[in-house]
């Protein structure tokens, strides 16, 4: 895709994930893989007021080419990109109720969501939860290139979610999937519920 094109995809994606109600204030952050590095949301903006001139443009490298400083989650995506070569985009957001979940208390070895639906496994696939790191440190983006090796979708804890696609759009629905999965699973705390079984997820999964 031209850089001009890819400007344009991120700030109408930014526009869409606020008008969604899944990012807030100057919450999250998006990047697109381009031919000569990466396009990036500059740190402290709105993702539903983003000016397709200040994106920040990073070189290969990592460092900044042009536009305003970068997000301050810039190391966690470029550090995704290195491990996933598939990826092209990546969404990071504090969606409510995927972040409600990466509030609670994960048993080790228990999946983060149980597989509610057959949609869940389909876009969201197995989801890795990151320990907890503060924004912006470079431990954390080690942590999610960890666990971005084998995850797509990786959930910080206390904080939200980190989805890699190999388009803006298959990002988005991945984690549209995950934040309406995590609404299913606060929905029905203190219920009997009955997930998906092993054979069921592992047809889905194929
Ligand atoms: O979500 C965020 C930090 O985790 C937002 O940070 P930036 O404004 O620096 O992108
Ligand atoms: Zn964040």
């Amino acid at each position: 895709m031209n850089e001009a094109k890819a400007r344009d995809c991120l700030c109408r994606m930014g526009e869409r994930l606020y008008h969604r109600g899944l990012v807030h204030g100057t919450a999250g952050n998006l990047s697109m893989r381009i031919d000569d590095g990466w396009l990036m949301t500059p740190t402290n903006t709105c993702l539903g007021d983003l000016d397709p001139e200040r994106l920040s443009k990073l070189d290969a490298q990592g460092r900044l080419v042009s536009g305003d400083k970068p997000s301050k989650e810039a190391f966690l995506h470029t550090s995704v990109y290195a491990v996933r070569n598939e990826a092209e985009a990546i969404i990071h957001t504090h969606s409510t109720h995927s972040v409600a979940v990466s509030c609670l208390d994960h048993p080790e070895g228990c999946p983060v969501l149980p597989p509610l639906t057959a949609y869940y496994v389909m876009r969201v696939g197995e989801l890795a939860l990151v320990p907890y790191y503060r924004p912006g440190d470079t431990s954390l983006a080690d942590a999610v290139r960890d666990a971005a090796v084998k995850h797509a979708c990786v959930l910080l804890a206390n904080h939200g979610p980190v989805i890699a696609g190999k388009g803006l759009n298959e990002a988005l629905y991945a984690l549209e999937e995950l934040e309406e999965t995590a609404k299913l699973h606060l929905l029905l705390q203190g219920m009997k519920t009955k997930p998906l079984s092993e054979d069921e997820v592992r047809e889905l999964m194929g």
